[in-house]
């Protein structure tokens, strides 16, 4: 296996024989219905930001909106937003009143698209944080709100009660786009499956890396090989996870979609 093969994700087809048949299907069946507003979204992507490469494939992103509608999702969690491909996506398949929980560490990133989902009236829908996705993740699992009563005992000695709204958010996402740094995923999965609700719907990106999954590691480039072993291995745990059904799509640079059974 040559090299050129192991940075196939970076090349538009992802996965795909040839840029000849990717052309065809966006072509035919993505381009002509993607909304105006995620084209400009790309558009201003490609302008401003010299990794455009990361943003959500259109033909994934298609793939994603579809799920969002069959489920009828209303809330979702965003991990690895960038400038808001598929964040824009998300908030236009969810309901006016639809909620999405976006964690990105990239701020300035998420300002590059911000304009355009303004633009497309979805703000009010996106709930952005700035931050490491996992402490998100666990304070939305603990939410633990901390209300301090302060008091006096017979002592006349200060005390206080903590009412912890513990576990509000447990089982209420519909749905998750997992895109961030790939080495979490396995942690990422864990938090998701208490927040999602049974019958929720969480979609991995990236889960082929490029083919590398099935390519010997003396052929890599080094900068592909530890990302390849934590999407070896969460490949293999979620395979096996009765939690979840699950579907390992070869579409952009591989989608895993799990759904919670249990
Ligand atoms: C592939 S890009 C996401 C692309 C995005 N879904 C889109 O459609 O444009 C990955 C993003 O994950 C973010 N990221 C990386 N590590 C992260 C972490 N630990 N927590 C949250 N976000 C992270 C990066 O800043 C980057 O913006």
């Amino acid at each position: 296996m040559e090299n050129h093969d192991a940075k196939s994700a970076f090349r538009p087809q992802g996965l795909l024989q040839s840029y000849e048949l990717y052309e065809y299907i966006v072509e035919t069946s993505v381009y002509p219905r993607e909304p105006e507003l995620l084209k400009e979204l790309r558009e201003v992507t490609t302008a401003s930001h010299p990794l455009a490469i990361m943003a959500t494939a259109p033909l994934a992103g298609q793939m994603l909106a579809m799920l969002l509608k069959l489920i009828g999702a209303k809330r979702t969690i965003e991990i690895g937003v960038f400038t808001g491909y598929s964040l824009l996506l998300t908030a236009l398949n969810i309901p006016d009143d639809g909620k999405i929980k976006a964690i990105d560490v990239d701020r300035d990133a998420y300002e590059i698209g911000l304009p355009v989902i303004k633009k497309a009236g979805m703000e009010h829908k996106i709930d952005f944080v700035q931050s490491e996705a996992l402490p998100i993740l666990d304070q939305l699992l603990e939410n633990a709100s901390v209300i301090f009563i302060y008091g006096f005992s017979w002592r006349l000695a200060p005390h206080c009660h903590y009412m912890l709204n513990q576990g509000e958010h447990k089982g209420s996402f519909d749905f998750a786009f997992v895109d961030g740094d790939k080495v979490n995923y396995r942690h990422y999965h864990e938090r998701l499956m208490g927040l999602l609700r049974v019958g929720g719907v969480a979609a991995y990106d990236n889960t082929l890396w490029g083919g590398t999954v099935a390519m010997h590691v003396d052929d890599l480039p080094e900068w592909r090989i530890s990302v390849r072993q934590s999407m070896i291995e969460f490949n293999k745990f979620i395979a096996g996870d009765t939690r979840v059904e699950l579907c390992h799509a070869p579409i952009g640079d591989g989608m895993t979609i799990c759904r919670r059974i249990s």
